[in-house]
């Protein structure tokens, strides 16, 4: 038996400094062979992360883990979705046949939020239809071929550079440049919006194609999604269970790594002995935490778990002298629980509570009682598992387990994910700047901890006072 301690247990002992936290850099690993700018992990929870999520997430220099509630078809849709975005060129870009109806093709505009189409006649380039083709038209119900511009069409093929295809849309003071094969087949089109949203996120999590990477969830014997996500070109795969030292998780875990190229997390696990032994399988990066989840009730159902600060040092002490990764998994309430999970020995952090609030987590606004909020439940909740085995069916036959081991809830509703993540970074660059660190390997090696009472921990937060304004990076219960 040992003295487990959670988060709010222990806090980091600052330490001389001659850093400011501007200075600081707060990169990290995933797994070896994947460097994140930015070492937060969105969930892999249905009311967390789908495409829109982990393209924002991408975008900061984080990943997004995206769920696996959902028909293995569904989810390779959702990881594509991510794998296509602002890539300097649209792959596969929606066109019209020259006899659409300019109706139709106002409507497309119109729900894509895209102002050019390609017009193809059996995937061959015939023209492009702009807002400015269609704008004064009054009859809707000529087609594509009477308005669209057929005549010099600017066409590039798919190995123009950056920097070529800049000069191009310069030179012709245009919006896009349509890409084509030897065959004139359209496959592509490069426009100013995506060069200059590749400008605006410098520190994008980009794979070797510059496509944003993603993370998603699979299941123990769940092959057939595994397989398909590898074929979509998934950065990387999560094997998600409850309990990841157990022979299904080992079993399956050793399937993978025989069948499938991409690197492996597993989790969850909490002890040094669930670390050794999924090391022995094969697993590139270890993913820790069983109940410290805001909406986990692992812990009370079951009466297990390890808090979490502890269970992060004890699967640090297992991974010293190798290189595999670990992240830590849930609990994660406020930025100073980042760099605790951190200096304790986390490559990276995953977020549920903190991320569910957002514009870009799936769900939508709901009110109540006059204030904002997004729902936000456990993947073990009944309603999700309920969701889950359906779109699971006879894909896991061990997906329909009756006891919930975590609840539905709501959490405030808190604008654009970029805020979030942005108020997250500088709280763990002030904990380098007041460690005196650099980063977040120095980090690793220099940190020292005191562990504190209930007491301390009241005097932590606000105290003997009624807060009048709350400010962006903390929240309490009172203040809700
Ligand atoms: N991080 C955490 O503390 C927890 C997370 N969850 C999440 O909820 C979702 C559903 O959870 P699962 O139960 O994994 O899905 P599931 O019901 O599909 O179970 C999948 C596998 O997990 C293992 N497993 C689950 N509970 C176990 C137990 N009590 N004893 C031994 N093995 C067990 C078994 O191998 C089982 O076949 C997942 O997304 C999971 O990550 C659920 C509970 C705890
Ligand atoms: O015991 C559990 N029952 C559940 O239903 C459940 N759903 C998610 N998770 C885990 O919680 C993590 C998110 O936690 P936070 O909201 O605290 O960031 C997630 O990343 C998961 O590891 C669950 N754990
Ligand atoms: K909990």
């Amino acid at each position: 038996m040992y003295d487990g301690l959670s988060f709010d247990d222990v806090l980091l002992l600052p330490q001389y400094s001659e850093i400011v936290p501007k200075e600081t850099n707060i990169e990290s690993y995933i797994t070896n062979s994947i460097k994140l700018r930015v070492p937060l992990i969105s969930a892999a929870m249905d009311t967390v992360t789908e495409s829109d999520m982990a393209i924002a997430m991408a975008k900061m220099g984080g990943i997004g883990c995206i769920h696996k509630n959902l028909s293995i078809n569904e989810q390779v849709q959702e990881v594509k979705k991510v794998k296509n975005y602002e890539n300097a060129i649209v792959r596969n870009p929606v066109t019209v046949s020259p006899e659409t109806p300019v109706q139709k093709i106002m409507e497309i505009q119109k729900s894509l939020n895209i102002s050019g189409i390609p017009v193809t006649n059996n995937g061959k380039l015939v023209g492009i239809i702009t807002n400015r083709d269609v704008r004064f038209v009054e009859n809707l119900n000529i087609s594509a071929q009477d308005v669209m511009t057929k005549h010099n069409l600017i066409t590039v093929n798919d190995k123009i550079s950056l920097s070529e295809a800049k000069s191009l849309l310069h030179k012709y003071r245009i919006e896009r440049l349509i890409v084509t094969d030897d065959n004139d087949q359209c496959i592509g089109l490069i426009t100013v919006k995506d060069i200059l949203n590749i400008n605006k996120y410098p520190y994008s999590s980009k794979d070797d194609n510059s496509r944003l990477r993603v993370a998603a969830a699979i299941g123990v014997d769940d092959l057939d999604r595994a397989l398909e996500l590898s074929r979509a070109e998934t950065d990387l795969l999560i094997l998600d269970t409850a309990h990841g030292h157990s022979k299904l998780a080992i079993d399956s875990l050793k399937l993978l790594k025989s069948r499938i190229p991409q690197e492996i997390v597993v989790g969850n696990i909490v002890t040094a002995q669930a670390a050794k032994d999924l090391i022995q399988a094969g697993a590139d990066a270890l993913k820790v935490g069983i109940g410290p989840g805001s909406i986990c009730t692992t812990r009370v159902i079951a009466g297990i778990g390890v808090p979490q600060f502890s269970a992060i040092m004890n699967v640090t002490k297992a991974c010293i002298d190798t290189d595999i990764k670990i992240i830590a998994d849930g609990g994660i309430k406020h930025s100073g629980d980042i760099a605790k999970a951190l200096a304790a020995g986390a490559h990276t952090v995953m977020l549920g509570s903190l991320f569910a609030g957002t514009d870009e987590a799936p769900g939508e606004i709901i009110v109540y009682n006059n204030r904002t909020y997004k729902n936000y439940r456990g993947m073990g909740s009944l309603s999700a598992m309920r969701q889950g085995s359906s779109s699971r069916y006879f894909q896991n036959k061990n997906a329909s387990k009756l006891v919930a081991e975590g609840v539905e809830a709501r959490v405030p509703y808190k604008g654009t994910v970029n805020n979030v993540v942005e108020q997250l970074k500088g709280g763990i660059k002030a904990s380098l700047g007041y460690t005196g660190n650099h980063n977040i390997q120095e980090l690793h090696k220099s940190a020292k901890f005191t562990k504190i009472t209930l007491s301390s921990a009241k005097e932590s937060h606000p105290h003997s006072v009624m807060i009048s304004s709350a400010p962006p990076n903390y929240f309490s219960e009172e203040i809700q």
